[in-house]
């Protein structure tokens, strides 16, 4: 069997190890080819030396110094590129077969299009480009006859369940239901919010993740970037897309059909479970996730989610039912809002006041190509940080 060369873009993430973790257990289907980080710069190096990939790719001039000179002292020969158009190539060299997009945020559209442009297998774990890019990404996927394979650990299990052909969908499918934790302040009381730390906040109760990401658990923002998310891998309408809390995170999601029947993809909470699928997919490999016990397993849980306690999760509905670009904007301020809050500036009840400033301080006019989304990521964020500096002052 040749072996798969795969590109890793965000290795150094939660996403990225994990990944990389999948890849060591099959050296006989998988290599190396590049890998990519922003500023774990010894984390990269052992990395290189562990995978030994053609190239590695840091987000700044510094880092890829660093980096270039201890690859060098440890005799490892990785080539190191540094600049945007360093991430498309890695993301679309000829000799790629398959990408992880593990970048966190809106900085991981670019390389995610050229990939999908090469035709590449793409493997989507950076809900933030699809939300960003949605009928771009999506048109860009058709027309480079790339192959789209959902990460995300819901995504993943609603497309092992949807059937095969998509073809179908439309006659067979009702709806999808988005299984949701509710993060750890879905039993607080509301009106503590105020007063949340970053750690509190990043303390997920089932999955270990990257900061980013945890925080919008915690807001329910995740959810609703990944209601967008859903949106456009499954091509739904919006009131298709359902949301169930659903604590325990042992059923990932589930497709309803017309029919009333329900089919669901269940397994213990481990992202090396939808990276172990999208890799070897249509074929199943080991992941090194623990199977489930279902002697040990307590009851599965469902509520709804409660409006006032999680604001954000319903502009979900309104950016998609809302001029295209919307989602963008909602996006971008989500950004500046979650990266203002880890950073002590402003305060975690005030993410969703910056989100409903920047979506009324911004009118997107039609994005149709990656300047024009840049350009009102761009605008958004700037809206998004006034916003910041009027809650914190
Ligand atoms: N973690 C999870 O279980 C899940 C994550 N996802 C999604 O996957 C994506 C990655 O999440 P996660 O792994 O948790 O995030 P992490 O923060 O753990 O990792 C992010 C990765 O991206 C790199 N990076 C950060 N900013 C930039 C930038 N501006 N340019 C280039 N590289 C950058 C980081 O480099 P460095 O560390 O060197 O600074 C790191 O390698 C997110 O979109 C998230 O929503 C989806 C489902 C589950
Ligand atoms: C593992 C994964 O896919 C994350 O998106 C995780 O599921 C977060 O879950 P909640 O946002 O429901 O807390
Ligand atoms: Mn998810």
């Amino acid at each position: 069997m040749k072996k798969q060369q795969i590109t890793v873009l965000g290795s150094t993430g939660s996403i990225g190890t994990s990944t990389l973790d999948v890849v060591a257990r099959h050296p006989d289907r998988f290599e190396v080819f590049a890998l990519s980080a922003a500023t774990q710069v010894d984390l990269l190096l052992a990395q290189c030396a562990q995978f030994r990939p053609r190239f590695a790719v840091m987000a700044s001039a510094p880092h890829a110094a660093l980096l270039a000179e201890k690859l060098v002292a440890n005799s490892l020969p990785t080539q190191v590129l540094q600049s945007q158009d360093a991430l498309e190539l890695i993301a679309s060299h000829d000799e790629v077969d398959a990408v992880m997009a593990a970048i966190v945020g809106a900085a991981g559209l670019a390389p995610c299009l050229a990939a999908a442009r090469a035709g590449k297998r793409l493997l989507l774990a950076n809900k933030e480009a699809l939300v960003v890019g949605g009928g771009l990404f999506m048109q860009t996927v058709r027309e480079g006859r790339a192959t789209l394979l959902p990460i995300d650990s819901e995504h993943s299990a609603i497309f092992q369940c949807l059937p095969e052909d998509p073809a179908t969908w439309v006659q067979r499918v009702d709806s999808i239901l988005l299984t949701a934790s509710g993060g750890p302040f879905r039993q607080r009381d509301p009106s503590t919010l105020a007063e949340i730390t970053p750690a509190q906040a990043c303390a997920h109760p089932n999955f270990s993740m990257g900061r980013k990401i945890s925080v919008d658990s915690a807001t329910m923002m995740n959810k609703a970037l990944e209601v967008i998310e859903a949106r456009w891998l499954f091509d739904l309408h919006p009131d298709q897309i359902k949301v169930v809390i659903h604590p325990q995170q042992i059923i990932h999601s589930m497709v309803q059909f017309k029919d009333a029947s329900i089919l669901a993809q269940l397994g213990t909470p481990d992202m090396r479970v939808p990276i172990a699928c999208g890799l070897a997919w249509p074929e199943r490999i080991a992941s090194g996730a623990s199977k489930l016990d279902f002697s040990t397993l307590s009851a599965l849980a469902f509520e709804d989610a409660d409006a006032h306690r999680f604001p954000g999760l319903h502009l979900s509905w309104q950016a998609l039912k809302a001029a295209e670009g919307t989602t963008a904007v909602l996006n971008a301020a989500n950004e500046v809002a979650v990266g203002a809050f880890l950073s002590g500036r402003l305060r975690f009840d005030h993410i969703h006041a910056v989100n409903l400033a920047t979506l009324e301080a911004v009118s997107p006019s039609k994005p149709n190509s990656l300047e024009a989304l840049l350009d009102l990521d761009s605008q958004a964020r700037n809206a998004a940080e006034q916003a910041a500096d009027r809650l914190a002052a």
